[in-house]
């Protein structure tokens, strides 16, 4: 069966994990991961399509675990939220020698290092045929980046938002502890809330819920499957509302 190769959607928002950008290494960033990811991505903008991402931290630091460490919750998420700036930032940096045009915009102020998110300029960079990179999560501490990505997709008018991971879909339960665990072709946001699925927390689902907003959940670790999920190809978890 031949599989569709047009997109059908004009405009992305990816969520990349921080976790996936580690490659097989302990920890940070793998520079041949990363650059295999943005070549993914540049094969999605060269068909057309308008992608924002938004990039997660896990390969650096993640509040919860400074938390229970013993520090203050809201300064570790800081910490946290820092981390995905140094992301961005490697990230933005691969897109342009692959040839792409960055923009990362943070949603802490650290205007030396990366400009502010401004909603209108970030929607003039997308319609310009930029790739923008949302750094700094919500910029608020408490929060996540699926959060993050579940509220820039509404703010730009994302179609769709597509959650790039390890795995290659929803679980009846986590796939990298239970192996009885099945994978759903799709389900609901209440479904998905209501069973408590770890993929994606549960402010997420509600915001996209609550705006129309579907996810699809897919492994960026499997070639071509970004690519894939734009063209509308069967390919990993569907969330709707
Ligand atoms: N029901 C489930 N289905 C699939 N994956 C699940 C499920 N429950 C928990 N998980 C886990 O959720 C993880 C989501 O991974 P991901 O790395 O995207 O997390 P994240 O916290 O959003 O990213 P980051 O690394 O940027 O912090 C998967 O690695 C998977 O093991
Ligand atoms: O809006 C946000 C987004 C993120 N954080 C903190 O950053 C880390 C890394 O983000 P991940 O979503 O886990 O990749 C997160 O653990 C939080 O500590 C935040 O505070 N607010």
């Amino acid at each position: 069966m031949t599989e569709p190769a047009t997109p059908i959607y004009k405009r992305i928002l990816l969520k990349l994990s921080g976790e996936a950008l580690m490659g097989d290494d302990a920890f940070g960033i793998n520079q041949a991961t990363i650059e295999r990811m943005v070549g993914e991505v540049a094969d999605v903008v060269a068909k057309g399509v308008e992608v924002a991402v938004v990039i997660g931290g896990g390969n650096i630091f993640r509040g919860v675990a400074g938390g229970s460490a013993g520090m203050d919750r809201a300064t570790a998420d800081y910490m946290g939220m820092l981390a995905t700036v140094m992301n961005a930032l490697a990230l933005a940096d691969a897109m342009n020698k692959q040839g792409l045009t960055a923009r990362v915009m943070s949603a802490i102020g650290i205007e030396q290092v990366v400009e502010p998110y401004v909603r209108p300029k970030a929607l003039q960079y997308l319609e310009e045929g930029k790739v923008v990179v949302f750094a700094a999560g919500t910029g608020n501490p408490f929060f996540t980046t699926d959060t993050a990505a579940a509220l820039r997709g509404a703010e730009i008018g994302a179609e769709l938002v597509l959650k790039a991971t390890k795995v290659d879909g929803v679980y009846t339960a986590d796939p990298m502890k239970d192996p009885t665990a099945t994978r759903y072709t799709h389900l609901t946001f209440d479904e998905a809330m209501t069973q408590n699925l770890g993929i994606m927390d549960a402010t997420a689902f509600a915001l996209c819920r609550d705006q129309k907003l579907p996810i699809k959940v897919f492994s960026i670790v499997k070639p071509g499957a970004l690519g894939r999920v734009v063209c509308g190809a069967d390919e990993g978890t569907l969330v709707h509302a």
